[in-house]
């Protein structure tokens, strides 16, 4: 089994490829409203270093937080018997057969019918498979399936909804080529330029390029192509009914997504993860929240004298600022805020849950003068919005402008955002990641749980817990300590 800490989790993110994986450890696969429908499935062929694998991983980028998996051709690969082995400079790597066919179609025809799968992980230096790993794969709403064959196998060939050709120049190609297998492959340089002679460039023009024949779209150049890969996104999304929410709706900003990023949702939405460890990371996501809100405030322009004694005309941070907190999974959040603002007035709303779905203000403490403010508004998960129009309509009440509310939160529903978003059209929301959506009890899936147990600790049922006051002692300091 494959180690899964925060740390290798981490490492594996900053330069891993994109693949939706997971190693074989047993998770549940999430449900959520919309899982039963049949997955979209893209297929991504190419000749050796066309870039499939690049363009793969834009797209899913570019997906963003939708359910997208990438399975690779190169995981059927048959692993080489001893006496292949002995001669493997005789092995024609680029030959249909050389593949386990049968097994990608049981693969694929699974995740079709929405079933995970174990899928081999093949190692390219041994030409041969790993041992006892494998990697779960879970049904999603997306299934890339990429590889120089893809398109060979007319029964693979149906299963798929859409089927890109990455056609990049064979010289292009080649010099990619010479430069991966040496530096990832465990190649020298000789050996590759035989093999693409006497097997690659051959079979590129007897299997690869006869299938050209049956792409929906060509796409010259691959990952440089942005526009291309631009309209095969939007595409997808149209098929798949799902709208890009920042489109809809221009007042909702997600930051950047990274590697970093997806690392860090990753380990604060595993449910194995530590309260050392989500406390941590849990942080480090929310200080690049709120820098990010931050960088929406108005500002004034501002000159100073450097030590050069030159000029930089820079700018002046917005005064007239504070936070308030939605108690009590939003005071997580004051922390980053004070660290980025020295001495900023931090106010307190608390929310009481009715039931499933309605919501009661019980209590609130804000900044004096909060009118002349501009206000970011704290609470890590936002669901059905319920809560946040809540505080946002106290805070309109107490006369702050809508349009100096900025409303910050880790991740966010879509039923949240269109709630907020339709009813205050003029306040900002920046968030980190969009989910899914709701589940029938409007928790937010895949989310990650009750955020504020998981941060304060409180979601242990150990002894300790028998004791516990009506309400928690976390929630009391803030109620006394506005
Ligand atoms: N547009 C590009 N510009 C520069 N290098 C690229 C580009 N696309 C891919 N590469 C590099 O070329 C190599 C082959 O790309 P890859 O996506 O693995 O191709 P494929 O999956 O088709 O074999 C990789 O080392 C990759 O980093
Ligand atoms: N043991 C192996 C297996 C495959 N290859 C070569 O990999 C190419 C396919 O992978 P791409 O990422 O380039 O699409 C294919 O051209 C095989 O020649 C290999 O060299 N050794
Ligand atoms: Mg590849």
């Amino acid at each position: 089994m494959v180690k899964s800490d925060p740390d290798t989790i981490m490492e594996a993110t900053a330069a891993a490829h994109f693949s939706g994986l997971h190693f074989d450890d047993e998770y549940p696969v999430p449900k959520y409203k919309g899982a039963d429908k049949v997955p979209f499935v893209i297929g991504v062929a190419g000749g050796t270093a066309s870039g499939k694998t690049t363009v793969c991983d834009m797209i899913i980028q570019q997906l963003h937080d939708h359910r997208v998996v990438l399975v690779n051709q190169d995981s059927f690969y048959r692993g080489l018997k001893p006496e292949e082995m002995a001669n493997v400079g005789e092995y024609n790597f680029d030959h249909p057969d050389a593949f386990d066919t049968e097994q990608l179609l049981e693969c694929l025809g699974s995740l079709k019918a929405n079933q995970p799968v174990q899928i081999p992980v093949y190692d390219f230096k041994k030409h041969q498979r790993c041992n006892d790993r494998y990697r779960k794969v879970n049904a999603s709403d997306v299934i890339i399936m990429e590889g120089i064959l893809v398109f060979h196998d007319a029964r693979v060939r149906e299963l798929m909804n859409m089927k890109i050709f990455v056609d990049t120049d064979a010289d292009v190609r080649l010099a990619r080529r010479i430069k991966r297998d040496t530096l990832e492959r465990g190649r020298d340089v000789n050996g590759v330029i035989e093999q693409y002679a006497k097997f690659v460039k051959p079979a590129f023009d007897d299997f690869i390029l006869p299938t050209k024949k049956y792409a929906d779209v060509i796409l010259p150049r691959g990952g440089d192509n942005h526009v291309a890969i631009d309209l095969i996104v939007q595409h997808i999304r149209m098929k798949l009914g799902q709208h890009d929410l920042r489109k809809i709706y221009p007042n909702v900003f997600v930051i950047q997504s990274t590697f970093q990023i997806r690392g860090m949702h990753t380990l604060i939405r595993d449910q194995e993860t530590t309260k050392h460890d989500f406390v941590f990371y849990a942080d480090r996501l929310i200080r690049l929240i709120v820098e990010h809100g931050l960088g929406h405030l108005p500002f004034t322009e501002k000159q100073v004298i450097t030590p050069t004694g030159s000029i930089y005309v820079g700018v002046d941070f917005c005064k007239q600022l504070c936070g308030v907190s939605i108690i009590r999974s939003g005071e997580s959040m004051e922390n980053a805020l004070r660290a980025c603002c020295k001495g900023i007035k931090i106010g307190k709303i608390l929310i009481h849950r009715e039931g499933d779905d309605g919501k009661q203000l019980i209590y609130e403490k804000l900044p004096i003068n909060i009118a002349d403010r501009h206000v970011l508004l704290m609470d890590p998960i936002l669901g059905t919005g319920n809560s946040a129009v809540q505080a946002i309509e106290l805070l309109i009440r107490k006369g702050v402008p809508e349009s100096h509310i900025i409303f910050l939160n880790l991740i966010s529903a879509p039923e949240g955002i269109h709630t907020v978003c339709k009813r205050f059209p003029l306040l900002k929301i920046v968030t980190s990641e969009i989910d899914a959506g709701l589940n029938d009890e409007f928790r937010v899936v895949p989310g990650m749980g009750e955020f504020g147990d998981r941060y304060f600790g409180t979601d242990d049922d150990g002894p300790d817990q028998m004791f516990k006051a009506p309400i928690e002692p976390k929630l009391q300091q803030s109620i006394h300590r506005p």
